[in-house]
């Protein structure tokens, strides 16, 4: 199951860009062998500053094809680390080929947009700047595939 992370905004070399790399080739070295990755990040830029809805639209543009969606937003369902991977793992065996996580930009996801989510995934009541959220969905995907491999990085 290919995993994008489709977000607003270019994020410059930097320590984010660096734990998102690591992150995610972690995520893709530990998933080969149960069905999961390759993670990728696809990014968006709303250069004419049309505000969510354009931002919607460009995102629409990017999510591959018929892939399963999750609006990342802190108003979503918040869930413990093995209960993400659960939920990843059963949207693997189901026979999702594609699964897009959305991240907004300043101003979130656009209602329409996440309207059309299958699962909207909470960090939490607080709001974080986009870039971290990206560190910390790409953490998470990690972990959740170590959950899966039973290796030891995830404790309790
Ligand atoms: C700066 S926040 C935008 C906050 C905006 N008030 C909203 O309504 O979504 C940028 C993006 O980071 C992600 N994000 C921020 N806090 C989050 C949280 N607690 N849980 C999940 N995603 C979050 C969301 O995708 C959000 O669209």
């Amino acid at each position: 199951m290919r995993v994008s992370l489709c977000v607003v905004g270019r994020l410059r070399a930097g320590p984010e860009r660096t734990l998102i790399d690591d992150y995610l080739t972690r995520f893709d070295k530990t998933g080969r062998a149960l069905g999961l990755g390759p993670a990728k990040i696809i990014e968006v830029e709303d250069k004419k500053g049309g505000g969510m809805s354009a931002e919607a639209d460009l995102l629409r543009r990017a999510i591959p094809k018929g892939a399963t969606l999750c609006c990342m937003d802190e108003r979503g369902e918040v869930m413990t680390s093995p209960e993400f991977a659960q939920r990843l793992g059963q949207f693997r065996d189901q026979g999702t080929q594609d699964m897009a996580f959305v991240i907004g930009g300043a101003d979130g996801i656009d209602p329409s947009l996440r309207a059309e989510a299958r699962m909207s995934l909470s960090f939490g009541k607080m709001v974080w700047p986009h870039m971290l959220a990206r560190v910390m969905l790409s953490e998470q995907l990690y972990r959740a595939a170590s959950i899966l491999a039973g290796s030891p990085y995830h404790r309790e």
